[in-house]
């Protein structure tokens, strides 16, 4: 709390108004009310001339107080605090009192200037911003649109098409590009950068520079005619990209009654449109995502123990298969040395082939640059035994999913790395007791479970053992922080957190299209309902031989509830086996697009021919609402496991592992957070009624039976769930 504006005026007659409030200087409540406080005092004395607006400890500002959102939605207004007028921060604050002033502002912009902060910069009449500032309007992240006069006044400084461009994806640009844009008006060095405001705003003052009200610029807006032409080419694309999410074409909306109708009636709109969206499901998913994401690096029991990372600096990754390149280029990327084994000559040039592949195509990109491309590739070594291994501080084992050959690489690995290099496996799916079970290291080995393409998939499950340091996990917390990685930690067992949740995701694909579904519609629905794909396309992408490879491990771990389906085994003999081989479940052009295939029928005959399971009518004619919870509510019933298990410890890192893992869409909130919005008993009563019908597949978990029984919510904190960490 206490976030606030301080007011300092200079010999030149120019008050410097900063933003204070840590880490990223929101604007909350209070830092709102004392910039309009200061602000009315800089405009009242006689010996300010002039504006300067800048934030604290170089951050502009992050945008409007995020935290401050749950209070909105529990009913309280957007004026809360200031005043009970529609659109007081936009149209009295910012419009009336900040660009109609008789006394000239500018925005001196270092760090952030995002959403509401980029909004308070745009008001004033001209902004000076540090090369490396990030200025943008990410408000559709977080489902909602800008609020501030964003909507307005963005398109009016840098012309409709770029505006569009900026909202829409959410992403910020520099400084450099700001300038060329004509968001900013000069780019200065940090150490100028007051000064330079404060030059600046003084010559507005004496006409030097143009004194310039950014909503009622009409110079970078585009025609009517060409301008209707882009906001409807815009609302198609973000149909066709977010056909579920209604705030983007809002946003459109919003953008064209300005245009339209004049600026001060798009602030109003913006305004109104901005309530409404506020209470929407899609905003209350997208913040519970934004701060479980924010929250995956607090792990109890770990990182309050005031534990440092240790230096990891060279990795030894063994394996240069696609997982194994993956998981180097990540590393090499961002700085680490890396050492990749293989088994042999022929291997390991394979491995370093697809690193070197994987940077060029960033480089092609425009990623990066050629030298930097050979900087990279030259912290990466080739190597075909363990003698490099002796310094390493982390070593990856990324070999296919065998026991008692990743048992064998963890003895080796025990005789020849320092007795405090940290010894990880990507093992998807394999008990790590396991593949420790020949050691005497079990407090330094960990998961590292990357997510395939390794390089590009923003998820890393850190999975920790009851013998597994803490200190272990927040090497390896840190190592993710460095390659980028939201990482999530979870305890040990079969499949971690990702895998085991989804793994009912396909099985129950497979139980309905043996009982009469058609798969195609399945994959249709769920792709409405907003995955990437459906669980059959999935397959096909995974190829049958992960899949079954993967499959086997919850036959013999979790037997009562795996259903057991012949269809693929039946497909592989036919040698289909997924997209590599052009023929799974679809059939593949040489562009890669998939189409259905008839032949598939006879697998499925066959298939239900040989688990003695006849055609329900029923299951033939299901709706695309009772496809998706058919589908999903397995995977609720698994991670309610998982979850009462204690191999999560938050549900929010469940949700986070779905959605970064599996694609789960983020504006559903996360797996958890979805199946409570659906709520407990329902789901509770829909599989009990499918489990007498369709067998145990669907029979719901004790945790989600006694959350049903109390009305509870299956995501509130567990009190007596039994942890196994
Ligand atoms: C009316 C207006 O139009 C509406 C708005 O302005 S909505 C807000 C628009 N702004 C945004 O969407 C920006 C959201 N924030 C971000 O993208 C990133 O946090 C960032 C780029 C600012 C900083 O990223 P990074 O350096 O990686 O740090 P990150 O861990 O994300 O954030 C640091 C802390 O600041 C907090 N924070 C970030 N932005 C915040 C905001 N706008 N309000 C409140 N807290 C914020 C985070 O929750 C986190 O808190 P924690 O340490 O307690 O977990």
């Amino acid at each position: 709390m206490g976030g606030k504006t301080t007011i300092s005026v200079g010999s030149d007659g120019v008050a410097v108004i900063t933003i204070i409030n840590p880490p990223v200087n929101s604007l909350a409540f209070d830092v709102l009310n004392s910039l309009k406080e200061n602000f009315d005092q800089a405009l009242q004395r006689d010996d300010v001339k002039a504006i300067v607006i800048t934030g604290a400890k170089g951050k502009f500002s992050g945008g409007f107080d995020i935290n401050a959102f749950g209070g909105l939605q529990d009913g309280k207004s957007m004026s809360t605090g200031l005043a009970s007028k529609p659109g007081y921060v936009s149209i009295d604050i910012l419009s009336d009192t900040v660009e109609a002033a008789r006394k000239p502002s500018v925005a001196a912009i270092d760090g952030l200037a995002l959403g509401g902060g980029l909004e308070v910069a745009m008001a004033c009449h001209a902004r000076i911003a540090t090369s490396t500032a990030q200025l943008g309007l990410p408000e559709l992240q977080l489902g909602i649109i800008p609020g501030f006069g964003g909507t307005q006044r963005l398109p009016r400084l840098v012309g409709l098409a770029k505006a569009l461009e900026m909202m829409l994806t959410s992403k910020p640009v520099r400084g450099e590009e700001a300038h060329n844009l004509g968001l900013v008006d000069a780019v200065v060095s940090g150490d100028e950068l007051v000064d330079a405001a404060r030059r600046w705003a003084l010559d507005i003052l004496e006409c030097r520079k143009p004194w310039v009200s950014s909503l009622y610029r009409t110079d970078k807006l585009e025609p009517l005619g060409e301008a209707r032409e882009i906001l409807n080419f815009a609302r198609t694309q973000a149909r066709r990209q977010a056909p579920n999410l209604r705030h983007p074409q809002v946003c459109i909306d919003v953008i064209e009654e300005g245009i339209i109708s004049g600026p001060r009636v798009g602030l109003m709109k913006e305004y109104n449109e901005f309530q409404v969206l506020l209470h929407s499901d899609t905003c209350k998913s997208l913040l519970h995502i934004f701060f479980a994401q924010r929250g995956t690096t607090k792990v109890p029991g770990v990182t309050d123990r005031g534990l440092k990372p240790r230096q990891i600096k060279k990795v030894a990754i063994l394996g240069g298969g696609l997982m194994g390149s993956g998981i180097a280029t990540a590393l090499v990327q961002s700085g680490f040395e890396v050492v990749l084994k293989e088994v042999n000559q022929k291997f390991l040039e394979g491995g370093l082939g697809r690193i070197k592949a994987n940077l060029m195509s960033s480089v092609k990109k425009g990623k990066l640059t050629q030298e930097k491309f050979e900087k990279t590739m030259s912290r990466l070594k080739g190597v075909l035994d363990y003698e490099s291994f002796k310094d390493v501080d982390m070593v990856i084992e990324a070999v296919i999913e065998d026991v008692s050959l990743k048992q064998q690489i963890f003895s080796d690995l025990e005789k020849y790395c320092s007795p405090n290099c940290i010894l990880a496996s990507n093992t998807s799916t394999i008990d790590l007791n396991l593949i420790g079970e020949k050691t005497n290291s079990q407090d330094r080995i960990i998961g590292a479970h990357f997510f395939s393409p390794a390089h590009v998939m923003p998820l890393l499950e850190i999975v920790r053992t009851s013998k597994t340091s803490p200190q272990a996990v927040v090497d390896l917390l840190d190592v993710g922080k460095k390659i980028r990685k939201t990482p999530v930690v979870v305890g040990n067992c079969t499949g971690f957190a990702v895998n085991r949740m989804f793994f009912p995701y396909a099985q129950a694909a497979f139980l309905l299209v043996e009982h009469g579904a058609d798969l195609y519609k399945i994959d249709r629905a769920i792709t409405k309902f907003g995955m990437p794909m459906g669980p059959f396309r999935l397959c096909d992408l995974v190829g049958f031989g992960v899949a079954v490879a993967t499959g086997g491990q919850y036959v013999v771990n979790f037997p009562e509830r795996t259903y057991k389906s012949m269809i693929i085994p039946l497909m592989q003999e036919d040698k289909r086996a997924g997209e590599s081989t052009r023929k799974g479940f679809y059939v593949y052009n040489d562009k890669r697009k998939a189409s259905p295939d008839p032949e598939i029928k006879k697998y499925i005959e066959k298939a239900r021919e040989m688990s003695g399971v006849s055609v329900d009518p029923k299951l033939a004619k299901l709706s695309d609402k009772d496809i998706i919870e058919m589908i999903f509510f397995p995977v609720v019933n698994e991670a309610c496991r998982v979850y009462a298990e204690g191999i999560a410890v938050k549900a929010a890192d469940l949700d986070i592992a779905g959605v970064m893992g599996m694609g789960f869409p983020p504006y559903r909130g996360g797996v958890m957070f979805w199946a409570d919005t659906v709520g407990s008993k329902y789901i509770y009563g829909r599989l009990e009624e499918w489990s007498k019908t369709y067998g145990g597949f669907f029979k719901p978990c004790a945790y989600l039976a006694e959350r049903a029984a109390l009305g509870a919510p299956l995501s509130a904190p567990l009190d007596q769930a039994k942890s196994r960490l």
